[in-house]
């Protein structure tokens, strides 16, 4: 495969092994992963091409590729965009096959819509995003940059999830709440008002972490 449709991906952790999963199934060659810590990639057939800051000479050497951070901790993947943020890096949107995004939605580069993911009309996904495996994203939605739905949440209609929030595994959110920027959502929490920027929130219904 061309080099046009390489994914080098920084991160070689779970997420980044599902992310590989993911996008080698929308035909993205994975041409490797970057990692300060791993020496055996998550994903076979590919490499671990050096640490993470070896970014921008593996790039001169592979100015067609594209890169997507593949941490699954918000604030961690911010900061190693926010490192490169002085050289030009074509950051990937990959999308699983089985995802449906609406034509009336948009994703920012370098988010990921896991299988089975919804991201419905008129719903802005910004950059650097986790809509994780079945997360359903209905009407009018936002979601901030660095933000992370995990798998099986449901936000309903007009929802807004600031940047680099949390939004646990199972929760479900209803029409219009808004939650702030590095809120956190517990696992199958029921949000019905709005979280506070920075606030933890969990059970049915959701309530601040004491
Ligand atoms: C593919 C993937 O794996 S994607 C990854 C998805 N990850 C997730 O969904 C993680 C979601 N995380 C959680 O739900 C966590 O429990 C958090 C973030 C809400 C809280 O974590 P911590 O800050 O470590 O809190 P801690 O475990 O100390 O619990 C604090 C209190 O909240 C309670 N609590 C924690 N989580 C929940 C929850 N989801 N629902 C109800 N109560 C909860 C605890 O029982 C404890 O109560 P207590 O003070 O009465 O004993």
């Amino acid at each position: 495969m061309g080099d046009r449709h390489s994914l080098l991906l920084l991160g070689a952790g779970g997420h980044g092994r599902a992310v590989a999963d993911a996008a080698s199934a929308a035909g993205w060659h994975i041409a490797g992963f970057l990692d300060d810590h791993a020496t055996e990639a998550p994903w076979t057939g590919a490499s671990i091409l050096g640490a993470i800051d070896t970014l921008p000479t593996i790039l001169q050497a592979h100015p067609e590729w594209s890169v997507i951070v593949t941490l699954g901790d918000n604030r961690e993947r911010r900061s190693v965009v926010e490192r490169f943020a002085g050289i030009p890096i074509r950051f990937a949107t990959v999308l699983a096959p089985s995802a449906y995004v609406s034509p009336t939605a948009s994703v920012e580069p370098g988010s990921i819509v896991m299988h089975h993911a919804v991201v419905h009309a008129g719903s802005r996904i910004g950059p650097h995003a986790i809509l994780n495996t079945g997360a359903t994203i209905d009407h009018d939605c936002e979601i901030g940059e660095y933000g992370h739905i995990s798998p099986g949440v449901h936000l309903a209609g007009t929802v807004k999830v600031e940047r680099e929030a949390h939004v646990g595994i199972g929760a479900s959110v209803i029409p219009g709440v808004r939650i702030g920027a590095r809120a956190v959502v517990g696992a199958g929490a029921a949000v019905i008002s709005d979280v506070p920027a920075g606030v933890t929130v969990v059970g049915v219904p959701a309530r601040p972490t004491r």
